[in-house]
């Protein structure tokens, strides 16, 4: 299968390296440029793939940028797609089809996302991985769960079957979903709160987690999530009690919006909680404690060069 990557950092590093390694074709695109190879790190062992270069559409698009660089880099990436090229986004937070028929300006802020590609061309991806970048091109893959997939609609089909076939064939360990909208709303519940929190206090999770004005604030926070959720039919059937738990195991661990912020770079603010606010204003669902982090961590970003 002909692979295009777009954005070989640690995640789509990761995954074109696993991809070209099982004997696919790809080519891996990043601000640099296309890049020859990529060495990775997982489980100990350290191995190294190599890329090619095409001028054509891809099979298939792997797009794992970050949220904040999308709207400029879709519309560079015309000549890699044609009709039959599935496109297959690896990002956190929202993505600008999340809810048929209604631009999310705070992810797409002049459909330059939705133009670049064909809405019917594109399924849906949650990555359950932790993957980082020790050198420019150098990943360390630091946990595999799982990279959910599945068609917009929830509907099974050859194409999907077939990207499943490629990823698990390369060890990505693919989980087929007929809804990857709720499994999309469920990882943003887990990370819309902590994440902004993170990147406001500058500290790691475990510490957040056992401060008792954050977790209320959080609580209220995945309690507004929860209900614009069930208003899009994706409903959380989960405490979040019971997430939050789940995020304490991991330990002393700063989240990837921490991460960006101490690198210096833009935060994925509007995907977690830009988006999720836009959707709840068109349906009068009001939102005060994400309001509350939403302004705050964009000031924050604002007046330190992240935006
Ligand atoms: N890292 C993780 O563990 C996880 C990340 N995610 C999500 O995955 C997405 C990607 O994150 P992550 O991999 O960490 O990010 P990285 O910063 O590691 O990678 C982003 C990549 O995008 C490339 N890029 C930037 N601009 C362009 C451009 N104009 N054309 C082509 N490539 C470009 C960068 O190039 P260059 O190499 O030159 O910098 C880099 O390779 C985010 O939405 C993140 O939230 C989700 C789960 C876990
Ligand atoms: C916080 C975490 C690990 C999910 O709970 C996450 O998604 C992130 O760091 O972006």
């Amino acid at each position: 299968m002909r692979i295009c990557v777009v954005g070989a950092g640690a995640i789509g590093g990761w995954v074109a390296a696993r991809l070209a390694l099982a004997g696919n074709k790809v080519m891996a695109l990043t601000s640099r440029g296309p890049i020859d190879g990529i060495s990775i790190e997982q489980a100990g062992e350290v191995q190294v793939a190599t890329f090619d270069r095409f001028d054509g559409p891809a099979d298939l698009l792997i797009v794992a940028v970050k949220a904040t660089d999308l709207p400029s880099v879709a519309p560079t990436l015309g000549k890699h797609i044609s009709s039959g090229t599935v496109v297959l986004p690896m990002l956190n937070g929202v993505p600008w089809w999340f809810v048929d028929g209604e631009p999310l300006r705070a992810v797409d802020p002049d459909g330059a996302i939705a133009r670049a590609f064909p809405v019917n061309q594109v399924m849906g991806c949650v990555v359950h991985a932790t993957c980082s970048r020790t050198a420019l091109d150098c990943v360390r893959v630091n946990f595999v769960d799982k990279l959910i997939i599945g068609e917009r609609d929830g509907s099974s089909s050859v194409r999907l079957a077939r990207i499943e076939g490629v990823l698990a064939d390369a060890g990505l360990r693919p989980d087929l979903t007929g809804n990857v909208r709720r499994a999309i709303w469920y990882k943003l519940w887990g990370n819309a709160t902590i994440n902004p929190l993170s990147a406001l206090v500058r500290t790691t999770c475990d510490r957040i987690l056992a401060d008792p004005e954050c977790r209320a604030w959080m609580l209220e926070g995945m309690g507004e999530l929860a209900a614009v959720g069930a208003a899009i039919g994706c409903p959380i059937g989960e405490r979040g009690e019971d997430r939050m738990a789940v995020t304490a195991k991991l330990g002393a661990f700063k989240t990837s919006m921490l991460q960006d912020v101490e690198a210096g770079r833009p935060i994925e603010l509007e995907a977690l909680l830009g988006a999720p606010r836009e959707i709840a204003q068109r349906r009068d669902i009001v939102t005060p404690a994400l309001d509350r982090l939403y302004a705050v961590t964009r000031l924050m970003a604002e007046s330190s060069g992240l935006t």
